[in-house]
């Protein structure tokens, strides 16, 4: 390192000391806190993204501002890496590192022994390019600031500001930079868009819709997603779409709103009520990442019938498996008759055991990883399409280029040798979901009008999609232990291998209940232990919820030894 670059860290990172008495961590989703404790770590975030670029041959990297679902008074900061992924895990520690780096001494030196371990040169020869964007976050502008001082304290680092915008469009812009294509915000909602429209053209004739389903109702959470969505409903003529908590008429930013208020606490979202019966209403959250769908079941009540990520992930699988089914019936006399892809689906411990059990009776192949994006992320990209939700409403369809290649030339095939046919068809169904959906990361408005088209293509309603299986009843809470980090588990988050007693303790409280089912695990977003339980009532659900909540705060909570 020259000493240019030496004193340019120096007299920047001075400016940004990290806050005293925190300690933080990358966690699910980046780096995320009251916005208040973090203009160090979102500045040390940029030399990160600077550094990660010069790594990957000056590949562009992302880095977005957001807290997703957490309270408005919260900010975060997570990376996009060159695939439009999350950031490699192998660079997590040295995340951890950088962010918790006492002095600016202390921060030069773990820069100047990382970049020599990883051979980075950091002579202000090669050009590194971060593209920032933010969420409606009133602490976002200052955060930005702080990110771009960051990001220019590495020579030849450029910062181009993307404004606000939603995680998945980030992470999009990011990825189509790097495959060379067009990559603005027009050029992602002409993409979908266009997508959209060749499906719905490809809808079979017989599919009808009634009218009472032609509309849907959605929740912008009062954050990004619902302007967003407006701008996509005028490009979309054919979608008859009301957009509520847009965020415009005051509404405070995931309070009582958004996919993750619906589906933990299985209520209606502000300013939707008896006046919504039967009709089909979509939520989307603070960074429009998550979608759930929900509808009101009777005047008398605020709960809803959630239709959650388990259920997004049964709806694109069957079509998927349908398009599949098609071309690998015997080809006509012109073209190769067998036709295999190897279609993989992706869930974590949190999915309804119902919504596995009606997957496995499919006869696809479902496997599972920890909670996180990045892990089922990386798990879905092991098959030729690789399908992956959390039942939050977290996920996305991933198709292999190798697959993508084959589809197109077979397309090519068919176009030529048989026009028109169903063969065709499917193959033109496959290669439009793959530019609607937004193959980076899990994306709310590309996950909903895939949803919106399938349903069309099926002719079904909301209450029809929702009957592929019951649920299981379920509930999730949430306990304050004094150190959450305590609890490390194991099998894809299944079992607690540490503090030693509490998994066999949380085993016979769950063998009380008809197939009860219930694990915890640590936050990686809050300062919480999460509790996950399921079971054949929803009487029963809350009680073994409550119970391994109990057992929690025993082992774990202010009052334990
Ligand atoms: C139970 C739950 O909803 N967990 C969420 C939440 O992670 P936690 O580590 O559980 O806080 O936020 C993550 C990032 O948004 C998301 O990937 C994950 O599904
Ligand atoms: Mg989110």
């Amino acid at each position: 390192m020259n000493e240019d670059q030496r004193s340019l860290l120096l007299s920047s990172s001075s400016r940004f000391p990290p806050p005293q008495g925190v300690r933080l961590s990358y966690g699910t989703a980046g780096f995320r806190a009251d916005a208040a404790l973090l203009e160090s770590t979102v500045y040390r975030v940029g030399i990160l993204a600077a550094l990660r670029s010069l790594k990957m041959d000056g590949s562009v990297i992302g880095v977005m501002l957001t807290a997703s679902h957490n309270r408005v008074s919260d900010n975060g900061v997570k990376i996009a890496d060159p695939s439009g992924g999350m950031l490699s895990q192998s660079w997590e520690p040295f995340a951890d590192a950088l962010a918790n780096a006492p002095t600016s001494q202390h921060l030069l030196q773990l820069i100047t022994e990382f970049v020599e371990k990883e051979n980075i040169s950091l002579e202000g020869v090669r050009r590194a390019e971060i593209l920032l964007g933010r969420d409606t976050r009133p602490s976002g502008e200052s955060l930005l600031e702080a990110a771009k001082q960051g990001i220019s304290s590495i020579l030849g680092a450029v910062a181009i500001d993307m404004g606000i915008v939603t995680t998945p469009q980030l992470h999009w812009m990011v990825r189509a930079r790097n495959k060379g294509i067009k990559a603005s915000e027009l050029d992602y909602f002409e993409q979908l868009s266009s997508s959209f429209r060749c499906l719905i053209d490809l809808i079979p004739s017989g599919s009808k819709i009634s009218e009472v389903d032609e509309k849907l109702v959605v929740d912008g959470a009062n954050g990004v997603g619902g302007e967003k969505l407006e701008v996509l409903r005028k490009m979309l003529d054919g979608m008859v779409v009301e957009i509520r908590n847009s965020g415009k008429d005051g509404g405070v930013l995931n309070e009582g709103v958004g996919a993750d208020y619906v589906q933990k606490e299985k209520f209606a979202p502000s300013g939707f009520g008896s006046q919504d019966v039967g009709l089909r209403c979509a939520s989307l959250d603070g960074d429009a990442d998550r979608l759930v769908y929900f509808s009101v079941p009777s005047k008398s009540c605020n709960n809803i019938d959630l239709v959650d990520g388990d259920k997004m992930l049964s709806l694109f699988a069957i079509f998927i498996k349908e398009q599949l089914n098609t071309l690998s019936k015997e080809g006509t006399e012109n073209t190769s008759s067998s036709y295999h892809a190897r279609l993989g689906v992706v869930q974590t411990a949190y999915a309804n055991g119902a919504s596995t059990d009606y997957l496995k009776k499919l006869g696809l192949e479902v496997v599972f990883t920890p909670t996180g994006v990045k892990y089922l992320h990386e798990k879905a990209a092991e098959y030729d399409i690789g399908i992956y939700f959390e039942a939050n409403g977290h996920g996305t369809i991933i198709f292999s280029e190798s697959f993508l290649c084959s589809l197109e030339a077979r397309y090519q095939e068919f176009s030529s040798v048989s026009k028109g046919s169903e063969q065709q068809k499917a193959a033109l169904r496959l290669l439009a979901v793959s530019k609607l959906i937004n193959q980076a990361v899990g994306d709310a408005l590309s996950g909903l009008l895939l949803v919106e088209a399938i349903l069309q293509h099926m002719g079904w309603s909301i209450q029809r999609w929702s009957e592929l299986y019951k649920d299981l009843p379920s509930r999730q809470l949430k306990v304050k232990v004094v150190d959450r980090t305590a609890v490390i588990t194991a099998n894809a988050e299944t079992v607690v291998v540490r503090p030693p007693g509490i998994q066999e303790a949380i085993n016979a409280e769950t063998a009380k209940y008809p197939r009860g089912r219930s694990f915890i695990r640590p936050s990686g977003t809050e300062d919480v232990i999460r509790v996950y339980a399921e079971a054949s009532s929803q009487e029963a659900a809350n009680s073994l919820a409550n119970s391994v909540a109990r057992l929690v705060d025993q082992f774990l909570g202010f009052g334990s030894s």
